[in-house]
Order: C-alpha cells, then structure tokens, then sequence
C-alpha cells in the first residue's frame, strides 16, 4: 500500500511562500515585499505585493528611493504589501486573521495591521529593525500584545517547477 507523502510543505511554510511568489509580481527594482492573510481555518483571505495605486502606470510614476525632491521618490506613492493584502480581501473581516509577511512591517502597515483586526504578525526578514518606522511598530504592536515573530522555514527553498506533472507523467509511465 502506498503510504503518505513526507516531504509535503507544512502550513507556515506554505503561506510564507505564498507571500514570497505575491512578491514577485512587484515592479519595484529594489525591494519586492508580499503579504499573505490567512484565517483560523488555514484559509487565505488577501494576498498583496508592493506597488502603485490602482489605476496608476507603473512607468508614470518614480521607482527611485532617494532623489533631492521627496515627490520624484516612490515613498509618497507606493502602496505596501501588508495594506494591499488588507484592501484585497475576499471576506467581510480580517479580524483574528495572522499575516504572514517577507518583510517586517512599517508603522504604516502595523496601524492598517491593527485596525483591521489581524492578531499576529510573522515576517521571514528583519533588515531594516533598526529604522525608527520599524521600532514604532514594536511599540504598536506590544502596546496591545499583538504577537509578532519571525517564521522560521522548515524549507529553506521553495520551487515552483511548472514541468513537475510531465516530469513525473514521464518516469511513471509505464505503457
Ligand atoms: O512593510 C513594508 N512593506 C512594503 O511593501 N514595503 C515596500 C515599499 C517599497 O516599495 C519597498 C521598500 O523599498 P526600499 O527598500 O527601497 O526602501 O518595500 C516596505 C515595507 C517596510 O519598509
Ligand atoms: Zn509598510
């Protein structure tokens, strides 16, 4: 009898790949940010990448971090990751939902964060902790005891190998 497949990604693992793949679909040449929301019955309900404002170019609008003039940057534009997850949502509520995030979040996403009722935060990468936007969100988010920690992958890698069925069809075959 044929027995249960072992090496199958666990949840966490999962969503925190889900968050990484929404990643790539970003425009920004630096930094690709994802989010994934997930409810108490291991459902994803949003799912958001950083980008520009609906409706906006993407060639319209500045990619560059740091330029003389804070308007030709993509700071006052870009709508993060964690607050398009949120607006994305396919359900009335996030409310006790966890968000699974590649990158630790900005105060700004820890305030949609908090408002829209998610109960944890799990991020995989903390590079900009000691920036102070990251340091208010601590103290947001320990303020009201929203857990937050850092996702430690079962998986360091996840691949996406679209020829997987044929590759398998292939070495099964027996006729
Ligand atoms: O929580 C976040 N979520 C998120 O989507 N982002 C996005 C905004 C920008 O497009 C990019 C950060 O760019 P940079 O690393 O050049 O500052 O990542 C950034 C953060 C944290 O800074
Ligand atoms: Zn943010």
């Amino acid at each position: 009898m044929a027995v249960k497949r072992e090496d199958y990604l666990d949840w966490a693992d999962y969503f925190m790949a889900v968050a990484f793949l929404s990643a790539q679909r970003s425009k920004d040449p630096r930094t690709q940010v994802g989010a994934c929301i997930v409810n108490d019955e291991n459902k994803i309900v949003g799912i958001g990448y950083n980008g520009m404002p609906r409706g906006c170019s993407d060639e319209a609008l500045p990619w560059q971090r740091k330029n003389d003039d804070w308007l030709e940057t993509k700071i006052p534009y870009v709508c993060h990751a964690e607050m398009n997850a949120v607006m994305n949502k396919n359900c009335a509520s996030v409310k006790g939902c966890t968000i699974y995030v590649a990158l630790f979040p900005c105060n700004e996403c820890t305030k949609v964060i908090m408002q829209s009722g998610i109960k944890e935060v799990v991020y995989m990468s903390d590079t900009k902790h000691d920036k102070p936007s990251m340091v208010a969100s601590r103290r947001l988010l320990d303020a009201v005891g929203i857990p937050y920690r850092q996702h430690i992958p079962k998986q360091s890698k996840v691949t996406i190998d679209f020829g997987a069925l044929e590759d398998e069809l292939d070495s099964t075959s027996t006729r």
